[in-house]
């Protein structure tokens, strides 16, 4: 049995079903990241399993213990916000120690502790400061801090980086997958960074409109989704989609006609009931721009976005839109130019419209 189970969860809230029937099993020591649209339920589905939040149907099972109307304190769980929620009057010591006082442990265990997380990150220089005389970054290693010294069996994180600048979030990021290296205690983390779902997490669960999309290896997810949804969510920039109003099949080869877009793809990249209808996805840098004439597909570079490592180019294929381009920085292209197309005919993906399944070289991921 996996270690936090969590059993057909459903939330209302009057009217409103924010969980819809979510299922998921989570083992011992994994880091979980909760990914999706504002308002597709991740922060609920935190606070449920937290005990902020009252369950209307189904279970949570931690460690063999059924929780699901545990008191929030009787869980065995810590959890870091945003927005710190550190004790104003106390000092750091205070507040990494406010909750083994609670408890009445020895205060010999109490200063080992808090000495020991200081020194883990990097807070021992600042024991005797109040909140309000540290830096956003420091603040929030402090509420991480006081979550560690609890020694909980999971850590739950709400968008715990969120307010802090760049340079910081990449520190802290870095931090936190150092700390959970080093407890190995499973961690389940809600963001809307992209980057931080992918770096950090051992499997991303991608929430929509209260349900699980998919859940699976950040790489599985961006190689494999299992629908358009996870397609598009997943990348930056998007996966580009384009609609199929024709298929000829012919033998070895399939030819596939969005709009001015006509694509020759091997047979077997396609399952055979593909037609009009269906979408093709690709990614950015799955298409590659030729001088004009050296692909099947021409375009106009519209705008080249130079990021200085890599560029991207939005290229104007008629009937299809714009679609994005990954290329080199330094590659010499200019916008207005016309160019060709070639795709990578193996990294294509396929959605039907119906159940929005991917097609991945023949064998249907089925979903919905
Ligand atoms: N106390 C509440 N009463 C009524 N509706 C609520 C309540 N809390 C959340 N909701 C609704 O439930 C849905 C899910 O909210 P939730 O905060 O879990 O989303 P989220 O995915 O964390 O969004 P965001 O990324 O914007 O923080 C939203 O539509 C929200 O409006």
């Amino acid at each position: 049995m996996s270690y936090l189970n969590i059993k057909d969860l459903h939330k209302h809230y009057d009217q409103y079903h924010a969980i819809r029937g979510v299922n998921l099993e989570i083992q011992e020591g994994e880091f979980i990241v909760f990914v999706g649209p504002s308002g597709c339920g991740k922060s609920t589905l935190l606070r449920l399993i937290a005990g902020l939040e009252l369950v209307s149907e189904g279970s949570i099972h931690l460690d063999g213990r059924d929780i699901t109307e545990a008191p929030s304190s009787k869980r065995d769980l810590a959890m870091v916000f945003q927005s710190y929620a550190l004790y104003p009057h106390m000092t750091v010591a205070e507040n990494l120690s406010f909750a083994l006082r609670l408890a009445k442990r020895p205060q010999a265990e109490i200063d080992q502790k808090v000495r020991s997380v200081a020194a883990s990150l990097q807070l021992d220089k600042l024991l005797a400061r109040k909140p309000r005389e540290l830096s956003g970054g420091q603040r929030q290693r402090v509420a991480i801090g006081r979550a560690i010294v609890r020694q909980p069996k999971v850590f739950l994180f709400d968008e715990p980086l969120s307010n802090l600048d760049a340079a910081l979030r990449v520190q802290m990021r870095l931090e936190l997958a150092r700390l959970h290296k080093q407890l190995g205690t499973t961690m389940i983390y809600v963001t809307h960074d992209q980057v931080e779902a992918m770096t950090l997490a051992d499997r991303v669960v991608i929430l929509n409109q209260g349900q699980i999309e998919q859940c699976g290896s950040p790489i599985e997810l961006y190689q494999q989704p299992a629908n358009r949804f996870v397609a598009e969510f997943i990348g930056t920039p998007k996966m580009n989609m384009l609609a199929i109003d024709q298929v000829i099949h012919g033998g070895e080869s399939v030819e596939v006609r969005a709009a001015d877009a006509h694509l020759r793809l091997p047979a077997r990249v396609l399952a055979d009931n593909v037609s009009a209808g269906w979408s093709l996805g690709v990614r950015p840098e799955h298409i590659h721009i030729a001088p004009i004439g050296d692909g099947p597909v021409q375009g106009r570079i519209e705008l080249i976005e130079n990021l200085g490592s890599e560029a991207y180019c939005h290229v104007q294929v008629n009937g299809c839109g714009n679609l994005v381009v990954k290329s080199a920085a330094r590659s010499g292209l200019m916008e207005g130019q016309q160019v060709s197309l070639n795709f990578d005919a193996e990294e294509m993906r396929l959605f039907n419209p119906q159940n929005q399944a991917v097609y991945v070289n023949g064998g249907e991921t089925a979903h919905g």
